[in-house]
């Protein structure tokens, strides 16, 4: 595997596939199933490692992620990826600020309600990773469901010329979503964590039975939410919503999700369960 730090230096267009795994490193095994996915889909697997400054807003956590190139560069390896870009801030941002992308209505509910500028500075920088890495396939995680709405829209809206392929959740053994942010979790919000799945579980299997009536759609979303605080999350939003741009649904005539983002100590979580 080749650490390839200035964009002139990642391979140039050929007849060979380019797949691409954006991140911001940290890596868990619901990074390496996005690559090992890649790995079987493509010819040339490019995986970027970059901690973006401008997706974090003030008083977040940018300063405290976590980063271990050593570690990281040896399981991207383990999982047979080709090249890792790890370029550095000047690289990516050659003039701050920067020219950017802002994704209207998709952004600014939830996540984007919750974190204003977020979504604006994932957008520049995928934008600008496509334009440096230019691949074939782009792979993405289904954990961040919404990010995958704004990227999917940002790729039609500019006819970015690559297809994006959304991969399901990876989970550990009691439920919680792989997430670098788990790492900040006390052993005792660890145990709480699991909530998250298990309530998004619960209603995503009476909302698909068909049998309720669509008041009790607002019961059951308020229930789920009273556990979690009870249990001890702030709860951001618990929501029903539509796949494609995440408004509220009520019932089951479309592609939907089921949504959660909650706060345990310092630590916000997001997960989700598509129908
Ligand atoms: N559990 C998971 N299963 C599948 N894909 C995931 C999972 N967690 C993250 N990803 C995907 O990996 C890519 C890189 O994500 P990122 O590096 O931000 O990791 P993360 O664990 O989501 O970090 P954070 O805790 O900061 O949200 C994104 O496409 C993200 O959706
Ligand atoms: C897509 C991404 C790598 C952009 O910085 C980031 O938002 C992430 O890791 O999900
Ligand atoms: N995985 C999403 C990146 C972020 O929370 O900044």
């Amino acid at each position: 595997m080749k650490i390839v730090r200035k964009a002139r230096e990642l391979p140039p267009p050929s007849h060979r596939s380019i797949g691409f795994v954006p991140t911001m490193g940290a890596f868990h095994e619901g990074h390496l199933d996005l690559m090992r996915r890649a790995r079987r889909e493509t010819d040339i697997v490019v995986v970027s490692l970059f901690v973006n400054p401008t997706q974090f807003g003030k008083g977040e956590d940018f300063s405290r992620y976590p980063r271990d190139l050593d570690r990281d560069s040896a399981m991207a390896e383990g999982v047979g990826v080709d090249i890792l870009f790890v370029p550095d801030v000047s690289e990516v941002y050659p003039h701050l600020p920067s020219t950017s992308i802002k994704v209207p209505e998709v952004s600014s509910r939830w996540e984007g309600a919750a974190r204003p500028t977020h979504f604006e500075g994932v957008a520049t920088v995928v934008g600008k990773l496509f334009n440096m890495v230019r691949p074939d396939i782009a792979f993405f995680g289904q954990k961040d469901l919404q990010q995958c709405a704004v990227i999917r829209r940002m790729v039609e809206d500019l006819y970015f010329s690559v297809r994006l392929e959304i991969c399901p959740t990876t989970r550990e053994a009691d439920g919680l979503a792989m997430s670098s942010r788990n790492a900040y979790l006390s052993e005792d919000e660890r145990r709480t964590a699991p909530a998250l799945f298990r309530e998004l579980t619960r209603c995503v299997n009476t909302f698909k039975s068909n049998s309720f009536v669509s008041t009790e759609v607002e019961t059951e979303l308020a229930r789920s939410r009273e556990e979690l605080t009870s249990v001890g999350f702030d709860v951001d939003y618990f929501e029903w919503v539509s796949y494609d741009d995440l408004l509220p649904v009520r019932d089951t005539s479309q592609a939907s999700a089921v949504i959660v983002a909650a706060k345990i100590g310092r630590t916000r979580l997001i997960d989700n369960i598509v129908l």
